[in-house]
C-alpha cells in the first residue's frame, strides 16, 4: 500500500486548467471519426506490466485507426498548458484538448473490446472470478469517464512525476434520469504514436514503492509507446508515482479517460 505521505505530493493535474461550468456546457463535442477498423476482442487480451497495478492491451486500436485519429485530432484547437503549474499540481508541458462527451466515452467502451475485456477479465491467460474482478477494478465497472482528454507532446514536452486523483462523478454525466453515483479508479491511456510513427522518448514511467521503508526502491517500470496500445493503471490512493518522459523526436499523441465504478 502506498504511504500516506505521498498524498501531499504533486497530484495530477487531470482537471487543470479548469473550464468553468458555463464554458464546458458551451463546448460542442467534435465530430469524432468512427472507431474502426478494430481487431475483434477475441484477438485481444489484458497483459500485466506490473501485477495488480498496470495492465496493457496491445493492438487495442489498429494502426490505421490511430493514424485516422492523429490526423483528425491535429485539426482540433489544442491548448498549450502553462509551464508554471498551480500550487500542488505537477509540471506538465503539452498541448491538450478536453471535452465532456458521454457519447464518445460510451463508444470507446462498448464499441471496442474494452467492455468485454474489463467485465470478464482474463489477465495473462488467467480468468478472474466476479469477486476478483471487482477487487481489481475497485467495484462494479460501469464504463469510461466522459471527461475525455487528448494530449499532444512535441519535442521537449513532458509530464513531470505525479499521482492521478480519483474523482467522484455521476455516470453517465449528462443523462440525469439514469445517472448513477460513480468514482474513477483506474487511468486509461491510449497511445496513438510510437517510434514506428517517428516519436522518440515519451515513455510512461512508473515508480513502485519499496515493500517497506528499509527496502530499496524497486526499479522503475517503463511503458514504451506502442501504436494502438491501451494502458490501464490504478489511481487515487493506490496510484504509483509516474511521469510521461520528455519527447525527444516527433509527436506523442494519447487519449486519456478513466475507468468508472459504482460508488
Ligand atoms: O503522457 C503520459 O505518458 C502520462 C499521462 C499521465 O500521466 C496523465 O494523463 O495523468
Ligand atoms: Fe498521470
Amino acid at each position: 500500500m502506498p504511504s500516506k505521505s505521498k498524498q501531499t505530493k504533486k497530484s495530477n493535474a487531470s482537471t487543470a486548467p479548469k473550464a468553468t461550468a458555463a464554458e464546458e456546457a458551451k463546448q460542442q463535442p467534435p465530430n469524432w471519426p468512427a472507431i474502426q477498423p478494430l481487431l475483434p476482442s477475441s484477438d485481444l487480451s489484458l497483459v500485466s506490466l506490473l501485477p495488480d497495478q498496470i495492465l496493457t492491451i496491445p493492438h487495442f486500436w489498429t494502426s490505421t485507426l490511430c493514424k485516422t485519429y492523429v490526423n483528425f485530432l491535429a485539426s482540433l484547437s489544442l491548448t498549450t498548458t502553462p509551464g508554471k503549474p498551480k500550487k500542488g499540481d505537477a509540471v506538465r508541458v503539452n498541448d491538450r484538448f478536453q471535452i465532456d462527451d458521454p457519447a464518445f466515452a460510451e463508444k470507446l467502451w462498448s464499441g471496442t473490446a474494452l467492455r468485454e475485456l474489463l467485465q470478464n477479465p482474463i489477465i495473462d491467460g488467467e480468468a478472474l472470478n466476479k469477486d476478483d474482478a471487482s477487487a481489481l477494478w475497485g467495484g462494479e465497472v460501469l464504463g469510461l469517464n466522459s471527461n475525455v482528454r487528448i494530449y499532444r507532446y512535441s519535442k521537449g514536452q513532458f509530464f513531470d512525476q505525479h499521482y492521478d486523483d480519483s474523482n467522484n462523478i455521476v455516470f453517465p454525466s449528462s443523462s440525469v434520469p439514469s445517472a448513477v453515483p460513480a468514482k474513477t479508479t483506474w487511468t486509461l491511456l491510449l497511445y496513438l504514436t510510437s517510434p514506428a510513427t517517428g516519436c522518440q522518448g515519451g515513455e510512461t514511467v512508473f515508480y513502485p514503492d519499496p515493500p517497506s521503508k528499509r527496502d530499496a526502491a524497486p526499479p522503475p517500470v517503463v511503458a514504451s509507446l506502442e501504436v494502438g496500445m491501451a494502458l490501464l493503471h490504478r489511481h487515487g490512493k493506490d496510484c504509483l508515482l509516474h511521469e510521461g518522459r520528455e519527447v525527444t523526436e516527433g509527436e506523442k499523441w494519447i487519449i486519456r479517460s478513466d475507468i468508472c465504478v459504482k460508488r
